[in-house]
């Protein structure tokens, strides 16, 4: 993760707490504070109240210290259940993304384009949202910042399911390693957005497997920007998360919570608007920087 503020970090929260000679009843209610407010939600948050109350008393230990490692522990266990590693192994590996509009999808893709084409990988970007103009030109410019091919649609309007086996077609034919498929994120129903997914799907499973589909989430919405991707969550098929904006946002407990609520695996974390802003998961370090 890019080495720079965090202003989802509890460690401002945790300072006093940590400062203290021994644990006391007040420690214990200023970390419940930090947790609520950094929004872990209620559930994780007597969750691991509780876990801890019972590792101190196990480990018989009043050092505000031990508290924090344990705090670490806990939190990095958690994360640790599901699997951040992208499967891009197939040839081409073909990568879904979606995600209501805004969440940040657009630039997700150019920087995902610029990690892997920094990872000597070849990189196609197909234009699958067909119905706005801008979007296509906006998506043409972050696929060349991203040192990525571009396959755009051939005329306005063009079936979203269309673009996107031509882009799978070329990537065949041309030898490219990776296709990153932009969808839309609104039509006027949720119906027929998740029809149109499913037709992509669909058309693309007759050319190859597809690798990932990855679900772009906004870290400044935190829960109710969960509310608003459930349908993607219900019927796409989402084998990842994206969580973009984080440093734009206060809530570093929202990806923990984020995780355990839909029980798929955050791949990426996007923590800036330039392209070199997005890395891979990591629970260790992103544990290391949430607590201090
Ligand atoms: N601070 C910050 N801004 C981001 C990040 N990712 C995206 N943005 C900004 O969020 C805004 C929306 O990003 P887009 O990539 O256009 O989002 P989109 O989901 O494609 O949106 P539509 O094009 O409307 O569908 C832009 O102003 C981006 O610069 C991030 O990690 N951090």
């Amino acid at each position: 993760m890019a080495d720079r503020s965090t202003p989802w970090s509890l460690g401002g929260a945790l300072r006093g707490m940590f400062a203290k000679a021994t644990i006391d009843d007040e420690t214990w209610e200023d970390l419940e504070d930090a947790l609520i407010r950094a929004d872990f939600g209620s559930t994780i948050t007597d969750e691991v109240i509780e876990h801890l109350r019972a590792q101190v008393r196990r480990f018989s230990t009043t050092d505000p210290v031990d508290l924090k490692r344990m705090l670490r522990e806990t939190l990095e266990e958690r994360l640790a259940r599901l699997n951040p590693t992208l499967t891009l192994s197939a040839r081409p590996a073909v990568v879904l993304v979606v995600g209501v509009n805004g969440v940040g999808k657009t630039t997700t893709i150019g920087k995902f384009a610029k990690f892997l084409t920094g990872h000597g990988r070849t990189v196609i970007v197909g234009a699958a949202d067909t119905f706005r103009a801008a979007a296509v030109e906006q998506l043409a410019t972050w696929a060349e910042r991203g040192g990525a091919a571009i396959q755009r649609p051939q005329q306005h309007g063009q079936d979203p399911a269309s673009v996107a086996f031509q882009t799978v077609e070329r990537a065949q034919r041309e030898g490219i390693d990776i296709v990153l498929i932009d969808t839309a994120g609104r039509l006027q129903t949720k119906s027929g957005l998740m029809d149109e997914l499913s037709k992509i799907r669909r058309v693309v499973e007759k050319q190859t497997d597809i690798a990932e589909v990855l679900l772009v989430l906004d870290a400044t919405t935190g829960q109710n920007g969960v509310a608003q991707a459930e349908a993607f969550i219900q019927h796409a098929g989402v084998t990842g998360l994206v969580i973009t904006k984080l440093d734009g946002s206060a809530k570093g407990g929202f990806v923990i919570a984020v995780q355990e609520k839909t029980g798929i695996p955050i791949k990426l974390v996007g923590q800036g608007e330039g392209i070199g802003d997005l890395t891979g998961f990591t629970p260790h370090v992103f544990v290391q920087k949430l607590v201090g």
